[in-house]
């Protein structure tokens, strides 16, 4: 299976002329049009039933809003499934009605059940009346009732764009809307719509059959279609034979612009179209312009098939993409676990370097030698050294499953992905750093008075780092807060407690002795990194702390 990345936006034929706004901003309508329907939609506004902010109103925040009028999808990769994860990919809001549930999965549909079509007008009237999204779109229609439901609530409830994929046939060739619809689509639908995004088999049925095969045709049949009525016309050539690359042509009437696409390799296509009607509407939603509308949205769809091209769900032919492009990395990740805290080793760059080694050779020996933690702590080095040597530990530390944390720098961990940061008083803010980083990061905060352990539960960290336990070289002018400052942290916070501060195999006992429930491990510099052997050094300590368990229990 196959679907097509675009690099590159091939305009072809005219130089782009600026485009006639379809929305000059959220709440603004687009006045090109001499359509009933648009009439009554620019009535509307004048008459400031369509949103125009009320008097009283200026604290809320308007959000982009997108109706779509589609069927459900039980596997989700296409139909309201689809659309819904689109908008909310692209930061928009989406109601739903709902037409027809289908039974379907990888392997194909199963059944369909269509929804009573008064059922389908209550559900428009529940959103349109109350609601007012910016923009509506359609996908599946599966009777003459429902479209003719559809375009009457649209002249009662005008909105500022409707978008329509014109749904017939499923990736998997199961037929959603039979022949029967198109006399509606053609005589009242198109004729409503802002953009219409037929596939070659689409295209084809929409003008009675002609054959579509080279992109002059493509051409044709986009012109063709504008006739009947939509103020632009995406045709999709992904289907399209006898090419390596494949060629969308969009017409808004004067112009024709290509979008050449070459081909991604990929069986998880299924919802493609949903989703890039979506989000053409959702970008026409935030008040882009339609062509920009239509760029934005390819290149989203393009970045997921490619984000999605190994994932595997469903034993199928097609599966889903992911919208979101998370699910490979959280694959990946597994959760924070306190015990990651046992053995935490914090590199430090003027050590490496007095012994002759690089971070990343650092790491792999503390990593062999049974860190199960590392935090990069490198103060000295250029920003774009830190970014490449936290790309190339993260390589190792995946592999290995240990978690690795950037000192300070939420940029760096942000840049190459790293498993979260360490950060101190005086650093960013924990808060605003959570807010940055997002709720799966790990996130530690060093501590010493239970004020700022409080704080930082408050905050979202997920551990504490206390110290100094003991007097340390490493960092200047730090407080020591001995053993009592670390066991006065440890019982003010729930949260777990990694000590940290002149700490080795000589006092790491001590340590871990003071029998505290949440203090997890020891964190340690110099004792692994300012010696000849990292990986006989974090043996030891590892040997020292596992003694110390054991006496413990
Ligand atoms: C595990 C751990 N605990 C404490 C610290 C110290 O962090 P901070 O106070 O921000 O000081 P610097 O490390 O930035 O000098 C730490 N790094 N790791
Ligand atoms: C980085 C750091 N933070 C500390 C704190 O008290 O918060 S002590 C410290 C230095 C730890 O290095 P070493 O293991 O070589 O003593
Ligand atoms: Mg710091």
């Amino acid at each position: 299976m196959a679907y097509f990345c675009s690099q590159v936006l091939s305009t072809s034929f005219f130089t782009p002329k600026p485009q006639i706004p379809v929305l000059l901003s959220p709440g603004v309508a687009c006045i090109k049009s001499s359509q009933p329907y648009r009439f009554l939609h620019l009535k509307a506004m004048q008459d400031n039933k369509v949103s125009m902010p009320t008097p009283g109103d200026e604290s809320k925040v308007r959000v982009p809003h997108v109706l779509t009028v589609a069927g459900s999808d039980s596997g989700a990769g296409a139909g309201i499934q689809a659309d819904l994860k689109a908008c909310a990919a692209r930061g928009v809001y989406c109601s739903t009605v709902i037409t027809a549930v289908t039974a379907q999965n990888t392997l194909g549909v199963q059944g369909v059940n269509i929804v009573p079509e008064d059922f389908v007008a209550e559900q428009l009237r529940s959103v349109l009346s109350d609601m007012s999204p910016n923009v509506v779109k359609t996908g599946m229609l599966p009777s003459t009732g429902i479209v003719k439901t559809l375009c009457q609530s649209l002249k009662e409830f005008p909105v500022q764009a409707l978008v329509v994929d014109p749904v017939m046939v499923s990736t998997s060739g199961h037929t959603l809307a039979g022949p029967s619809i198109l006399d509606s689509f053609r005589e009242e639908l198109l004729p409503m719509a802002d953009i219409v995004t037929p596939n070659l088999k689409e295209a084809s049925a929409l003008l009675g059959g002609v054959p579509l095969e080279t992109i002059a045709d493509m051409r044709s049949a986009a012109k063709a279609i504008h006739d009947i009525g939509p103020r632009n016309v995406l045709v999709k050539g992904g289907d399209l034979p006898v090419s390596l690359d494949a060629v969308d042509v969009f017409y808004d009437g004067e112009d024709f612009y290509e979008f050449r696409s070459s081909r991604i390799m990929t069986p998880n296509t299924h919802g493609t179209g949903c989703t890039l009607a979506s989000t053409v509407a959702a970008e026409l939603a935030k008040g882009s312009q339609m062509l920009s509308a239509v760029k934005v949205a390819k290149r989203y769809v393009e970045a997921a098939l490619s984000y999605s091209k190994n994932i595997a769900i469903g034993g199928g032919l097609q599966g889903p993409m992911d919208h979101l492009l998370k699910l490979k990395s959280n694959v990946l990740r597994r959760p924070f676990d306190p015990c990651d805290l046992f053995l935490y080793a914090v590199t430090d760059s003027r050590m490496n370097k007095k012994w002759g080694r690089s971070i990343v050779d650092a790491v792999k020996a503390a990593i062999e030698g049974g860190a199960s933690i590392i935090q990069l702590r490198e103060k000295e080095v250029e920003t774009s050294d830190f970014l490449e040597a936290a790309k190339a530990c993260l390589k190792i530390c995946r592999v290995h499953g240990v978690p690795l944390l950037i000192n300070d720098r939420i940029d760096v961990a942000l840049a190459s992905d790293a498993d979260g940061v360490h950060i101190g008083q005086s650093d960013m803010p924990a808060h605003v750093a959570r807010a940055l980083l997002g709720p799966d990061k790990i996130i530690g905060v060093s501590c010493k008075t239970p004020e700022q352990a409080q704080q930082a539960w408050i905050d979202g960290a997920d551990y504490i780092g206390s110290g100094g336990v003991y007097p340390t070289n490493t960092k200047e002018n730090n407080k020591t807060i001995g053993l009592d400052g670390l066991k006065t942290v440890c019982l003010s916070s729930k949260l777990p407690v990694v000590a940290i501060g002149g700490i080795g195999i000589s006092n790491a006992q001590a340590v871990m002795g003071l029998g505290v429930p949440n203090l997890e491990g020891v964190a340690v510099v110099s004792a692994l990194f300012d010696r000849e052997c990292v990986l006989t050094e974090t043996r030891k300590l590892l040997e020292v702390l596992k003694e110390s368990t054991k006496i413990a229990n």
